[in-house]
Parts: C-alpha cells; structure tokens; sequence
C-alpha cells in the first residue's frame, strides 16, 4: 500500500508508469502486489474481478477509467459509450454511478480536447473526496466508540463485530465501517473487533483482519454464524458495518448476511450502525427490497475457496459436494427498521434523518453540478 500521510492509500495516479496503480486485492493477504491500470477496459475488468472491490473505490477506479479512455478518443460517443460500460461493471454499488455522472456532468459541456485532461483531475478530485468523506465518520462514529466505552460496565474493552471489508482497502483511504474504529485505537480506547470471515469470497477473514493487523487494532476472526452467538451472550457492544447502496428511507444494501446480523442485533438490543459517504445514498431509491438491485455472482466463489497451501502457494479447492451448483447472491438489503444509525461525513443520523443530507452537496458535486 502506498503510505499516505500516517495512513494508507489503495489507488493512487503513478505519473511515472502513465497510469492509475491500485492495490491487488485478490493477493491480498498472502501477497502485496499492484496493478497498474492503462485503460478503461483494464478499469472494468479490475472492478469485475475484484481486483478492486468496495463502493467507493470502485466507483474512483471507473472514473480513472473514464480519464484513460478519453486520452484516445474523447468524442461525444466515446465518451457515453465508455460511461455506459463502465457503469455496467457491477450493478449494486451506487458510488459507481455518483462517480461516473460527477465525471459526465462536467465533461459533456467540454470540447473533446479539453476532456482527458479534466477528466483526469475529476478523477484525482473524488479520491481526495472520498479521503476527507471516510475520514469526517471516523470522527462523527468515534462517540459511539467513546459511549460503549463509558458503558463498558465491567468489560475491559469495546467488542465490535464488523461484517466483509469497510476499511481502507474499500476506499481511498481510513474506509468507512473501520474509520471510527481506527480513530479510536489512536485515541487509545481499548477497542476489539469481531470480524466476520464473510463468505463466499472472506473479504473479512482476508482483508479487514490484515487492515486491522497492520494498525495494530485486536480483532478475532469469526464465522459468519456466530455473531448471533456472540450478541446473546453479550460479547458484542456494538454492530458497525459498510453500505454499497442506502435509499432515501434507510433500507441498506450491502455485503450479504448483513441483514442476518442487523435482525440478530434488533433481538439483543446491540446497536447496528451503518458508516457511509453521502454519494453512497441513492436519492432515486425508496424501497430497498423492490427497487436495489442485487449482484449474482458465479456460483464457484461459493463452491471453492482459496487459500495458501503447505508449500506456500495460492491454490482454489472445492468446498461442496461434486456436482452440486451453488447460488451467490452478492448483497441484501437491511430494512431501515433495523439500522440503529447511518454515520456519514456531515454526522450520525437516524433512518429518519437521512433526508437532511439531500441538499447538501459533495464537494465534487458543488464543484461541477
Ligand atoms: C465501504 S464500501 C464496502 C462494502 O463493499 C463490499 O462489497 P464488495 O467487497 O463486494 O465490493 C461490502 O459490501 C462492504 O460493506
């Protein structure tokens, strides 16, 4: 990971190679690798197979993508028909489409030759957004770290269970489930952190125990079945997990099994917490179930999982009965009924609340819209 500041980066323009780098996070966490992105095929194809993954880096990834595209061919139809295919990448996540419509409603006023040099700095501008967005929850989230703590009784630590990857490797920068966990390590609040494994793909096991490792947060991996367990018996204090797409009233999709979470939280009376950016509201949405739509993906990544075998090696073994086909269902939707807070840049909301954040604008969006 490129070191910025006193935290990380997960993509970042490399002037030098004449392209976009990110982090190769289907190494991760057995090898630290980058991939250098020149094209916006090679932007789609990293967003398809999860090279990158995560709402909000998925949805700066398409914008580079964009910026790399218009280098070649920056004619009205090239850049629609680029947008179009770059929005098709993955369906669930709204950030790509606040990402890509950010892009267009700047460049379309724009004569094709100043497009590729625009592009490229509205492309650099959403990530530096997204730092300064993911970083604003970790400060708004930190009281609610700061009230468990208070509350602790005899506990000599917060427990906090987290569902997939919402940290860093998810964003730009801090992430946003983890960004209040991160603020209050530093701020030396004994924290602990369930973490899900979050099958089928483990970006819990994979990704948020190896961001967590490297700052020196404690975390215990766990199955995905045994949140429920660890509610009951009072070993979680509270739920914070990440956002792919949130609707005007609070319904939230996102990572699969998180509604299994939200339910068992609703009946322990844990509070569960969904830490988001603003673009990751989508203001055309009401009803969650009806209206998000959900990512199928291919049945392998249910059958088979990867990992490291005695030599060292990254190897994929079967996990189910031969010639049995497997369902992947990517995301559900957590009805707003169970989220207990969305904490967002501008501050911790109820389901409610959310619509006081219509208005307001991103910087991207002031800047352009
Ligand atoms: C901060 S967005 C993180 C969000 O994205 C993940 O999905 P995927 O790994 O498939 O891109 C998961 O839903 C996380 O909560």
């Amino acid at each position: 990971m490129k070191i910025h500041g006193t935290h990380y980066r997960s993509i970042w323009w490399d002037a030098a190679a004449d392209g976009v780098r990110v982090i190769n996070q289907l190494a991760l966490p057995f090898a630290l690798d980058t991939v250098l992105i020149r094209s916006a095929d090679q932007a789609a194809h990293a967003i398809r197979t999860m090279t990158v993954r995560g709402a909000p880096l998925i949805g700066i990834t398409a914008a580079y993508g964009l910026a790399l595209a218009l280098r070649h061919d920056a004619s009205d139809p090239a850049l629609e028909q680029t947008a179009h295919g770059l929005l098709a990448t993955r369906p669930t996540a709204v950030n790509l489409r606040y990402a890509i419509e950010v892009a267009l409603a700047q460049l379309r006023p724009l004569s094709p030759a100043q497009r590729a040099t625009a592009a490229l700095e509205i492309a650099a501008q959403l990530a530096d957004e997204d730092v300064a967005l993911c970083h604003a929850i970790g400060q708004h989230g930190l009281p609610l770290i700061e009230a468990a703590w208070a509350n602790r009784g005899t506990r000599e630590r917060v427990n906090i269970l987290t569902h997939c990857n919402a940290g860093w490797l998810a964003t730009v920068d801090w992430g946003t489930a983890l960004a209040p966990i991160y603020a209050a390590h530093d701020q030396g609040i004994p924290v602990h952190v369930w973490v899900d494994e979050t099958r089928p793909r483990n970006q819990g096991a994979l990704l948020t125990a190896l961001e967590l490792g490297w700052h020196g947060v404690p975390h215990t991996v766990v199955a995905d079945n045994a949140g429920g367990h660890l509610m009951q018996r009072g070993d979680v204090g509270l739920c914070l997990v990440g956002a792919d797409r949130v609707t005007t009233r609070g319904d939230t999709a996102n990572k699969i099994g998180t509604y299994l979470k939200a339910l068992a939280a609703f009946d322990n009376g844990v509070g569960f917490h969904v830490a988001l950016p603003s673009p990751t509201i989508d203001w055309r949405m009401d009803d969650g179930l009806r209206e998000i739509p959900i990512e199928e993906r291919s049945g392998d990544e249910v059958l088979t999982v990867q990992g490291l075998d005695a030599q060292n090696t990254l190897r994929s073994v079967r996990v189910a009965a031969p010639g049995s086909p497997a369902a992947n269902p990517a995301f559900d939707v957590t009805p707003a009924r169970l989220v207990t807070s969305f904490v967002t840049e501008r501050g911790v909301l109820e389901p409610h609340a959310l619509h006081t954040l219509r208005r307001q604008k991103t910087p991207a969006q002031k800047t352009h819209i």
